[in-house]
């Protein structure tokens, strides 16, 4: 028996009976075939046509879309027309929701929805998608509301996790258009700055915008364009660039990237809008209950210092803060979450509280992952999930920080955003340290380490520098304990922090170390990231770290808020994968190379995401594309 193959609707292929060479087949045989044939190419013309007009069709897109996002001639006059109708579609969404809130419905109802499913054409869902997130979002509104009605009889959050099943919304279908604006006008002052002023200060801080809504908002380069500033910035004379430029957008209540350099001011950036996010919606709504702002942050120490900062503002607002976070006893957490506006937390703990359904995120709609690139990689991205999971809203504004971009985790935040605005401080798509940190490389054979930690402490720590701070990075907890040892054993003050000590012996390690107690800090890379600990005047890399990324971000704890800092870091035969990015860092920094580093080689080694690989196409936040999935190692994960 022959066969025919014969295209599907399906777009696979569809095998038909043929007889066998030299044998007949009779009349009504080769008309059934062809029959078939015929209708199957009916049925696929008709999806064909279909695809066309709605934009899918991926070959189509291919040739539209260059690999770089370039579009040319008719193709882009196309698609502008096609953003343009979009945008007018999104503006009159986002103000049916707007008024559906001043209104006290709180939660948008399904015809809003079906307008805010006018998804830019690439990455509108499928019928299917739709309908299930029609469902979902249904199901979600109903259920809140039968919460709220039974919440004052029951004690709160007090169901198991079985009796508490996560929200059917998917986090791969994006959310909608822009969520809550916090009805963001500009300042007229701000509006009337000649625009050679604000072009000034876009290019004096290399101030980088990708609005895909082409809003064209202006910088707030003063605090008091704020909109009814009532926050107390005492201490500060202006915003930071990062500051500046995405508050115009993330009050707006667009979805934001912002990546800008190590001690940049990120936490204010997104801690602003926050708050203003909330007051907005109490203002708003009937019921303002519930947590309506979470940040998610890598490690516990981090996530107590947004904490200390959120909390700060948010009391002014009288709104209510709580930090969720693993090591210590989970009841206070428990009963601050019950009223909680703010929480800010690490994955582990706060998916704990989730499923044992003490905390409730089903009002949350501002979403922060600090450190966006640490939560997104491997480590975390599944904790992540559940947690979006979690969130209901079809309104999350989501928002994404950090100083490092990789390329590796881009194609994953965009099916957790809605067309972001993407804005970057100096030129980041490449890896870029904190140009004011003099960077200092030095090729050592690994048994000359210790005896040159010594000499580097002894030449930074001595005499009149004796209360300088310094931090020491060790790669492994085992590494940490033995360094720190070691240096006790000659007499030095010394703490440490990593994670095989208690929460309680980590928190008191850092206090001493940020109080100036005890000046030298040797840690793991639970402290690599986003630790604000003032006047680190130098770092030094005992052992390299395992990415290029968080290279940048240790050396970051110094030289921080415009203050000039110093880093020395040793490198090993053992770490020669890691010299090509290395030296693109030093260069890009115009830091000095050693000739040592460049003998180990100055290519680098394309990096990958665990699940998404190396091949993915760069979106726009428009949803993702998954052609080249592919499966590589996993990527430890520290203790956080
Ligand atoms: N507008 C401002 N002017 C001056 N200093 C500021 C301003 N905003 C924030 N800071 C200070 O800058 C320091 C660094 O801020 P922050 O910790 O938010 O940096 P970051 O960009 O998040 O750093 P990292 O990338 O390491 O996480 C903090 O001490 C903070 O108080």
């Amino acid at each position: 028996m022959l066969t025919r193959l014969v295209s599907c609707t399906d777009s696979r292929y569809k095998t038909i009976a043929l007889p066998r060479k030299g044998k007949k087949m009779s009349k009504r045989a080769i008309d059934d075939v062809e029959a078939e044939a015929a209708a199957v190419d009916r049925v696929k013309g008709k999806k064909e046509k279909k695809e066309k007009k709605a934009g899918r069709d991926v070959v189509e897109n291919d040739v539209k879309v260059g690999v770089d996002g370039a579009m040319e001639g008719e193709a882009k006059e196309k698609k502008d027309k096609k953003d343009k109708k979009r945008e007018k579609k999104l503006r009159k969404a986002k103000k049916k929701i707007e008024e559906a809130i001043v209104a006290g419905e709180g939660v948008m109802d399904v015809d809003v929805l079906d307008t805010l499913e006018a998804q830019p054409q690439l990455e509108r869902p499928s019928k299917e998608e739709r309908k299930a997130a029609r469902k979902a979002a249904k199901e979600a509104k109903k259920k809140a509301r039968k919460e709220a009605d039974s919440k004052s009889n029951r004690r709160a959050f007090s169901s198991t996790p079985s009796d508490t099943p996560v929200p059917p919304v998917s986090y791969s279908i994006p959310s909608g258009p822009p969520a809550i604006s916090s009805g963001y006008t500009e300042n007229s002052e701000l509006t009337s700055l000649p625009k050679p002023t604000i072009d000034g200060f876009l290019t004096e801080h290399a101030i980088a915008i990708t609005d895909p809504h082409n809003s064209n908002l202006r910088p707030i380069t003063s605090f008091s364009y704020l909109p009814s500033n009532s926050f107390d910035f005492t201490g500060f004379t202006s915003p930071t660039p990062i500051q500046a430029a995405t508050w115009p957008f993330t009050l707006s209540g667009y979805d934001c990237i912002g990546v800008a350099e190590t001690g940049s001011g990120k936490t204010l950036a997104f801690a602003v809008p926050a708050i203003r996010h909330i007051i907005a919606l109490k203002a708003r709504q009937r019921s303002s209950k519930g947590v309506r702002a979470l940040v998610v942050s890598p490690t516990r120490e981090l996530a107590m210092q947004i904490y200390d900062s959120m909390e700060r503002y948010s009391k002014e607002a009288r709104l209510s803060t709580v930090c969720v976070y693993g090591g210590v006893p989970k009841d206070e957490q428990r009963s601050k979450l019950k009223k909680a506006d703010i929480v800010v937390a690490t994955p582990g703990r706060l998916n704990d509280l989730i499923d044992e359904g003490s905390a409730d995120l089903s009002n949350v709609s501002y979403l922060v992952l600090d450190e966006a690139d640490r939560m997104l990689d491997k480590g975390f991205e599944e904790d992540i999930k559940r947690i979006i999971r979690a969130i209901p809203s079809p309104t999350r504004q989501t928002l994404m920080f950090t100083a490092t971009w990789p390329q590796s985790v881009r194609e994953l935040a965009s099916t957790f955003m809605t067309s972001p605005t993407k804005i970057t401080i100096g030129d980041r798509d490449d890896l870029r340290a904190n140009v004011r940190i003099a960077q200092t490389v030095e090729v050592i054979d690994q048994h000359a380490k210790e005896s040159r930690l010594v000499a580097l402490l002894k030449q930074h720590q001595s005499g009149s520098q004796s209360e300088d701070k310094i931090l020491v990075f060790c790669l492994y907890k085992k590494e940490a304990i033995r360094v720190e040892n070691f240096l006790r054993s000659r007499g030095l003050r010394v703490a440490g922090i990593h994670g095989d000590l208690s929460q309680a012996q980590r928190t008191h390690a850092l206090a001493q170390f940020k109080d100036g107690k005890c000046p030298l800090l040797i840690a793991t890379d639970v402290a690599a990231r986003g630790l604000d600990i003032p006047k680190v005047k130098l770092v030094i890399n005992v052992t390299f770290p395992l990415t290029i990324e968080d290279y940048v971000h240790r050396i970051g704890r110094t030289g921080r808020a415009g203050a000039t800092g110093m880093a020395y870091t040793f490198f090993t035969e053992h770490d020669k994968p890691h010299s090509g990015a290395l030296v693109n860092v030093l260069k890009a920094a115009r830091q000095p190379v050693p000739e040592a580093l460049l003998k180990f080689g100055t290519t680098v080694k394309k990096k990958e995401h665990a699940a998404y690989g190396a091949f993915y196409k760069e979106t726009d936040g428009r949803g993702a594309n998954f052609r080249d999935r592919k499966q590589t190692s996993k990527k430890i994960k520290f203790d956080d």
